[in-house]
């Protein structure tokens, strides 16, 4: 299966003298996880609308394979931060609407909604109101009616940001189950330097003014964590602390020359 790929992608949003995006050359493996971390105005929400197709490029270019990307397309579905469940249907009837507009017939429709709701643990909560879910509940009906449509990527900007800390760390062990389950690509924003470092198997920093790659690393913990080991044995080992230490220094640079491409 082909990756996403960016080659040389700037973006000037119009009456906006500087680039928003400048150079952007990234590879974006379709069975990964990449996670964007950066200071904010560093275009990161730009980069994601990007690869969804909603924000036109200025020059570069962006391509799945051999296919152009220009246009919003069922195989690149986005994760709102705020779930954009429609509240006056019920749960199973959100995670179905995606597959009702592709005219998948009802019947095959209510069998895979019931499939990817037991993937995101919400069995049972089919005839559920929206208004009677947590947070967490409707973050997990938003991923679970993105993997209704078999989306090849997720693209998900700060989708955990207004959760607790707990379901926090249940919503990213749902990712990583959904990351091996379903062979689903992961494109993930955030803002919080462990939750990058648990997630990325790919972690891409960024710095702004203009937007820019400064550095690209692959941590080891999402792995290390599908093979068992706690999130606070993640946390606590030294080589979590270093990393960590060293994304916090860089993304708190006062001195430009921590903003440097060291890649
Ligand atoms: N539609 C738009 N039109 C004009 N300028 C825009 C538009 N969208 C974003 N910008 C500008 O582009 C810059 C980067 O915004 P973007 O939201 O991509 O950054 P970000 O890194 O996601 O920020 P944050 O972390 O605060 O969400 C900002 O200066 C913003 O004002």
């Amino acid at each position: 299966m082909s990756d996403l790929s960016l080659q040389q992608v700037s973006v000037q949003y119009e009456g906006q003298a500087a680039p928003t995006l400048q150079n952007i050359s990234l590879n974006i493996p379709h069975d990964g996880i990449t996670v964007i971390l950066g200071p904010s105005g560093c275009g990161k929400t730009t980069l994601l609308n990007v690869l969804a197709g909603f924000v036109p490029i200025n020059a570069g270019e962006v391509r799945d394979g051999d296919k152009y990307i220009n246009a919003p397309a069922a195989d690149r579905t986005v994760v709102f931060q705020d779930d954009a469940l429609m509240p006056w249907l019920n749960v199973q009837e959100n995670v179905e609407l995606g597959l009702k507009i592709q005219n998948v017939p009802a019947q095959q429709r209510s069998a895979i909604a019931k499939q990817v709701l037991q993937q995101v643990n919400l069995s049972g909560a089919e005839e559920k109101q929206i208004w009677e879910l947590s947070g967490g509940m409707r973050q997990r009906v938003g991923i679970a009616r993105a993997l209704a449509v078999r989306s090849k990527y997720l693209l998900m900007d700060e989708p955990f940001g207004a959760l607790d800390a707990f379901t926090r760390e249940q919503m990213q062990d749902l990712v990583l189950d959904l990351w091996q389950q379903n062979q689903t690509g992961f494109f993930l924003i955030t803002h919080d330097i462990e939750e990058a470092l648990v997630l990325a198997t790919q972690l891409v920093l960024m710095a702004p003014f203009p937007g820019r790659i400064i550095d690209e690393i692959e941590p080891p913990f999402s792995r290390q964590r599908r093979a068992g080991k706690s999130f606070r044995q993640i946390k606590s080992d030294s080589a979590f602390i270093d990393m960590r230490e060293y994304l916090f220094t860089r993304l708190n640079a006062q001195d430009p020359a921590l903003y440097e491409v060291s890649i």
